[in-house]
């Protein structure tokens, strides 16, 4: 998959782009409604031997919108999207970095720079995409902007237990510790990647040493708490639990929440390597213990209760 990135005003498209068939959207999370239009642009693609095209944003139009600013973060950050939209066998990939000028675009002109300049020969969008200025364009008025010989296809909303499956709404499921209910709206399981580094030595001290997992890519965490977690090396798979927080017992003011994670039956030293950690199931919120002998005890308590679940779901 080829990924090109645009930028407007600056960027002139290519004249000799193929014919192709676009799926439109921002697809934070690529979740089941996301996976629909995108599968539907590459088999159309397929069938009519044609380039499928995604063209997506970066970053979420909110960055530009949204005042006052906040640090925007995301189900699948870029990397993680770009990865999927490969699996998913989209050829290729055009990244349209949004900025006011962008968003001060009318639908008209939204189309013709970049339906009309990508040379795309259908649009494929879910029921409820809007473009331009304001999201005035939507999937009925498109029809009288494009070109005559351009089809629009809307999907329909894909739901679970009777609502639109979201981004949203997985996010809400995350911040409520519900693994299950993400994954199952995503359609696959959630995870990070991220670089163990060295933590404050303070684990091994304890009785349960942790890799302290770096993440680079603004990922959205989910709930503030500890986890039953299951950690992929390089193909080798271990069994732990994690905390994400911030050492409230230890630290007083740790800006950004810490991902760390107690790998059981192993004594591997994992500095330097890159992991993906897949949250399994939520345990408990975080808590400010008085003594360390109290978190020890929680603890042991953690670590009973995620061997369990893995015993109860292997
Ligand atoms: C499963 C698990 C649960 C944890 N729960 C808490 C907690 O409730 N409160 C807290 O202050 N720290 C908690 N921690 C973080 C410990 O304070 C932390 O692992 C310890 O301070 C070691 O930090 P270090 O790796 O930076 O040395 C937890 C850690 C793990 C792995
Ligand atoms: N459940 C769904 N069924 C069908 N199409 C969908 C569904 N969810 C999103 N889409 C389509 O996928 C594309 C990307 O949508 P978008 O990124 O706004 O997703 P979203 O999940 O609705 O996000 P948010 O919750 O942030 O509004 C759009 O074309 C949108 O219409």
């Amino acid at each position: 998959m080829e990924v090109i990135t645009l930028s407007y005003p600056n960027d002139e498209m290519k004249s000799d782009l193929p014919e192709s068939i676009a799926a439109i959207g921002f697809f934070d999370g690529i979740h089941r409604g996301h996976q629909k239009v995108i599968r539907q642009a590459v088999s159309t693609a397929q069938k009519e031997q044609k380039h499928s095209v995604v063209i997506t944003f970066d970053p979420h139009p909110s960055v530009v919108l949204q005042k006052p600013k906040k640090e925007i973060t995301y189900l699948t950050p870029y990397d993680e999207k770009v990865q999927i939209f490969e699996r998913l066998g989209v050829d290729q990939l055009y990244v349209i970095h949004f900025n006011h000028a962008l968003s001060q675009l009318s639908p008209e002109e939204f189309i013709d720079l970049f339906i009309h300049g990508l040379n795309i020969q259908h649009i494929i969008a879910g029921f409820d995409f809007t473009f331009g200025y304001k999201g005035l364009g939507n999937m009925e008025n498109i029809r009288s902007m494009v070109d005559q010989n351009i089809n629009v296809s809307a999907v329909e909303k894909v739901e679970d237990q009777g609502e639109k499956i979201s981004s949203t709404r997985i996010r809400h499921a995350l911040q409520q510790g519900n693994i299950d209910e993400a994954n199952r709206l995503l359609g696959y399981s959630i995870s990070v990647r991220g670089e163990v580094v060295t933590g404050d030595q303070r684990g091994r001290t304890i009785g349960y040493p942790t890799a302290n997992l770096y993440v680079d890519e603004p990922y959205y965490l989910p709930r503030i708490g500890v986890y039953a977690v299951e950690v992929d090396w390089k193909g080798q798979w271990f069994q732990g639990m994690a905390n994400v927080g911030y050492n409230p017992t230890f630290v007083d003011h740790l800006l950004k929440p810490k991902i760390e994670v107690h790998l059981f039956d192993t004594q591997q030293n994992l500095y330097g390597e890159t992991l993906r950690l897949y949250w399994r199931k939520y345990i408990r919120d975080e808590e400010k213990f008085d003594h360390v002998d109290e978190l020890i005890d929680k603890l042991k308590e953690d670590e009973h209760v995620s061997r369990q679940f893995f015993a109860k779901n292997d």
